[in-house]
């Protein structure tokens, strides 16, 4: 199984999400920023090297919420989701097409990597108790 971590960002009431490009795996379906983690490495550190590679942005993660356990056609993955705070920089795309600060309210408006979806769910709920 392959393990994905993946970063909520949250800034100024906003969620940052990233449309994946037509080269890529789940081509054109929205995301939340992450990728693989490489060995020898922690979750969070997998996450804050690819959130500076694909975004150019420097992050902080705080709360990691449920993992998601997906099999797509060829493979199946571990989608591990952070909360994190945005620290600095300036979003440069580097892979993906297209990215979005959402509110909450718009989060279910988006195509999602089916992965994704409970991830989004869970983030909605956690975020409407408080
Ligand atoms: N980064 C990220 N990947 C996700 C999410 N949801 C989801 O299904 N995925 C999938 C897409 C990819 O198959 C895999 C992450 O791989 P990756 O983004 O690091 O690398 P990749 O495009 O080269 O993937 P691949 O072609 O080798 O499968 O997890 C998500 O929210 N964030």
């Amino acid at each position: 199984m392959v393990k994905v971590v993946c970063a909520i960002i949250e800034h100024n009431g906003n969620v940052l999400l990233t449309q994946r490009s037509s080269s890529m795996a789940q081509p054109l379906l929205w995301e939340f920023p992450g990728g693989k983690i490489n060995a020898g490495e922690s979750e969070t550190d997998a996450l804050i090297r690819e959130i500076e590679e694909e975004l150019n942005l420097l992050i902080v993660p705080h709360q990691r919420l449920t993992p998601v356990v997906h099999s797509y056609s060829s493979k199946t993955i571990e989608l591990i989701p952070y909360t994190c705070e945005l620290q600095s920089g300036e979003i440069s795309l580097a892979e993906h097409m297209a990215y979005s600060w959402a509110t909450i309210d718009e989060l279910l408006n988006y195509s999602w990597c089916p992965a994704d979806v409970p991830i989004v769910e869970e983030y909605i709920r956690l975020k409407r108790q408080v």
